[in-house]
């Protein structure tokens, strides 16, 4: 902003209205100047066209921007045509006064109303950001006091407190700090000593500057005296765009708490307004050496901005770089967050500038996605707070509950863990006799198995050669030759008939083998094998049996266990988040507690407080009591005096002025009482007053400028009439 004399002011104004004469001729309409809605969450973006410079001109541009009905334009470039559509469209002729009821008043509105609230100016380096935020003025102020070129802030800040006061029933308190970024550090415009200042975000304020000077401000004024100090300590640099160009990002964060006395309702709102640096082309700007490294820096965070803005509207990303600058660290609120949030996209007209004005286009048709959550900063009260805790207690004792009974369930399904686990042994051990009996019975069946594998050879041996045997025993002609034999040697002495046999005929040594193989059969005499294999079959089959019945029953009992132990598990997991959870609420409990013993403590000192002041009214009320019956009786005595002396009191001016003197002095002595004695007083002299406007000579308003008097009142004209009656007598 150039340093300005009131003279450049005239020229500008001068100008401005020739471009309005000028734009009404070329029918370019000004652009509807309804406020915007600020019901809607999402960004609302504003677009600004200033006029052609004096370089723009001589190097004979032309203007690139139509004008659409509905807040759209078109760009005609030298290569293509582009429509674009915003809340808003401003023409170069529009008044800054528009600007303001478009813009700034329904943020300031919604501060007032507890929300937060956000506007900055965004564009390349000259296109009228500083114009727009602080108006075209003193750069020694910082901002414009010219009635016309006022810029949103001042016209915002002049607003806040209007709006502010209007209201009797809050009680407000406003305060402020004012900061800029340069070259990436947060530098205190309020004490330039403080030169890299951190951001934090802390609860009920959200993002604050850590550390900046924060002024309480009661006074529109007094917050202009502020920006004129963090004007003076501004970086501003002159470049061939803009003789004196915004080196830094400025930010002027007004904070707004309130109090309703009627409701005890208390809200805080926040106002931030931001001049941001402009984008450049480095060659257009004929930026270097540190300018240079400005520019740098500058482009460098706005284009953070535009990575936070793709971040927050392409629907993919899933993390917003705020923390990549501080500019969008401190913005993080306003982009996305809680609050009320008004961009103003500064372009130029001319075609010297067609591609930064299509890239400030773009990034405005960007930024207009952007959906905010704005929701009302508002303190609870006492009553809310105790409510919430009794909330807070019931659902913990209701966790609490869940909690026993979940233990009490952990603790019986563990018991009957521990009970199969008991029967698991038991069946265990059934288990280990039954399988040794298992392993006896193998034994006995594996002996009984080679006894019979060997009793069976034997057999059908022995078979085999009886069959035999028999059949050459049972020959007939052999048996007879046997018989015969055999009696022939036993009648010669033989030994025996087998004997014979034996010698004579080799089916002899086949009797002798069949008889000695029959007598050792007949060793095992009465023994029943088939039988026995039999039984021992079924034995195996049903050792078998109970062998498998006890296997299922184990891998059942074993398949329970998993399932008792994944359930244990899990409830021991239930119990656990339980109680975490209970410790938490206990915690919450604790500083819900903590905050209400802090406001039980606030409420007590006002009552403790309204005790004081409502002894002090009944004391003051005696004293006016006693002061009016002493001025009454004054008054009175003065007035019946002039009754004596047959003076008619229309006629005695100097009287009634009189009067009217003792009767203000008395009322500025009663102007620091409070409304109800106040208004008692005025009641009571208000009837006096009325008398003497009888008279004609003063009237009763002139006594009582604030109050009608009391003598409209059915009380105030009994009292009128006593009065009279009593002056009559
Ligand atoms: N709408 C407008 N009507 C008349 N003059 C304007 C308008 N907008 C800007 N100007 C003038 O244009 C010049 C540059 O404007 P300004 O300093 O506001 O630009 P800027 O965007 O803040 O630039 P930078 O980013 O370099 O700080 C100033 O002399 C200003 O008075």
């Amino acid at each position: 902003m150039s340093t300005t004399a009131v003279g450049q002011q005239n020229q500008q104004q001068e100008q401005q209205q020739s471009q309005q004469q000028r734009g009404a001729e070329n029918g370019v309409q000004l652009q509807l100047v309804q406020p915007l809605n600020s019901d809607n969450n999402n960004i609302q973006v504003v677009c600004r066209f200033r006029p052609m410079n004096d370089m723009e001109k001589t190097q004979s541009e032309k203007p690139i921007v139509e004008f659409g009905e509905n807040q759209n334009c078109t760009i005609k470039t030298r290569r293509s045509v582009h429509n674009f559509t915003f809340d808003r469209i401003f023409n170069s002729e529009t008044r800054q006064e528009d600007i303001f009821n478009v813009v700034g008043k329904p943020v300031v509105e919604d501060v007032c109303k507890g929300y937060n609230g956000t506007i900055f100016a965004y564009g390349q380096t000259g296109s009228g950001k500083t114009f727009t935020m602080m108006g075209a003025g003193d750069s020694i102020l910082g901002y414009s006091e010219h009635p016309e070129f006022k810029g949103v802030i001042p016209r915002s800040i002049d607003y806040l407190f209007r709006y502010l006061e209007s209201n009797s029933e809050i009680k407000f308190a406003v305060s402020m700090c004012f900061v800029e970024i340069y070259m990436e550090r947060i530098k205190d415009l309020l004490d330039p000593s403080k030169k890299n200042l951190k951001i934090e975000k802390r609860e009920p304020r959200g993002i604050i500057v850590s550390g900046a000077r924060e002024e309480r401000v009661t006074s529109a004024r007094e917050i202009y005296q502020l920006l004129k100090i963090g004007a003076s300590n501004r970086a501003i640099a002159a470049t061939k765009m803009n003789e004196e160009s915004s080196r830094s990002h400025t930010i002027l964060i007004v904070m707004v708490s309130q109090k309703n006395i009627t409701t005890s309702e208390t809200k805080f709102g926040k106002l931030i307004l931001v001049d941001l640096a402009g984008s450049e082309k480095v060659k257009k700007t004929g930026a270097s050496g540190s300018t240079l490294e400005e520019a740098k820096q500058i482009n460098k965070s706005l284009s953070a901005l535009g990575m936070v803005i793709t971040a927050l509207t392409d629907g993919n990303s899933k993390h917003v770089p705020y923390r990549d600058s501080k500019l969008t660290r401190l913005l993080q609120d306003s982009l996305g967050g809680n609050s009320r949030t008004t961009l103003v996209i500064n372009c130029s007209f001319s075609s010297f500038n067609e591609e930064e004005t299509l890239s400030t286009l773009r990034f405005g048709e960007r930024a207009k996605k952007i959906k905010n959550k704005a929701k009302v900063n508002r303190e609870l009260t006492a009553k809310e707070l105790k409510q919430m805790l009794e909330k807070a207690k019931e659902e913990v004792n209701e966790l609490r509950d869940i909690i026993t009974g979940l233990r009490n369930k952990q603790i019986e399904e563990s018991r009957k863990f521990d009970e199969e686990l008991l029967e698991n042994s038991h069946i265990k051990q059934e288990i280990e006799v039954v399988t040794k009996e298992k392993e006896k019975l193998k034994e006995i069946i594996e002996e009984m198995n080679e006894i019979t594998v060997k009793q069976s050879t034997k057999t059908s041996r022995h078979r085999s050669i009886s069959i035999s045997s028999s059949q050459k025993l049972f020959n007939p002609r052999r048996l007879s030759m046997f018989v015969s034999r055999s009696a022939t040697l036993f009648e010669s002495g033989g030994d025996s008939p087998m004997s014979a046999c034996t010698a004579n005929d080799t089916s002899e040594a086949i009797f002798d083998q069949t008889g000695s193989e029959t007598s050792s059969i007949g060793d095992d005499e009465g023994t029943d094998y088939a039988e026995l294999f039999e039984k021992m079959e079924v034995e195996r089959e049903k050792t078998e049996s109970k062998n498998k019945a006890l296997q299922s029953q184990v891998s059942s009992l074993t398949a329970d266990n998993f399932d008792i132990e994944q359930k244990n598990k899990e409830l021991k997991e239930q119990v656990r988040i339980l109680e975490e959870i209970n410790k938490e609420m206990e915690q919450e409990h604790i500083r819900m507690q903590e905050e209400l013993l802090l406001k039980q403590k606030s409420l007590d000192s006002l009552e403790e407080d309204l005790k004081k002041s409502k002894k002090n009214e009944t004391k003051w009320k005696k004293e006016t009591m006693e002061l009016s019956e002493v001025f009454n009786k004054t008054v009175q005595s003065k007035v019946r005096e002039s009754v004596r002396n047959q003076n008619s009191l229309s006629g005695n001016n100097k009287v009634v002025e009189m009067l009217t003197l003792e009767i203000k002095a008395l009322t500025s002595q009663v102007s620091f009482f409070d409304v109800a004695t106040r208004s008692a007083f005025r009641e009571k002299f208000g009837t006096l007053a009325y008398s003497i406007s009888k008279s004609g000579v003063v009237k009763p308003e002139e006594i009582f400028p604030i109050n009608n008097t009391g003598a409209a009142s059915p009380n105030s004209k009994e009292r009128v009439f006593t009065i009279n009656s009593s002056l009559k007598q």
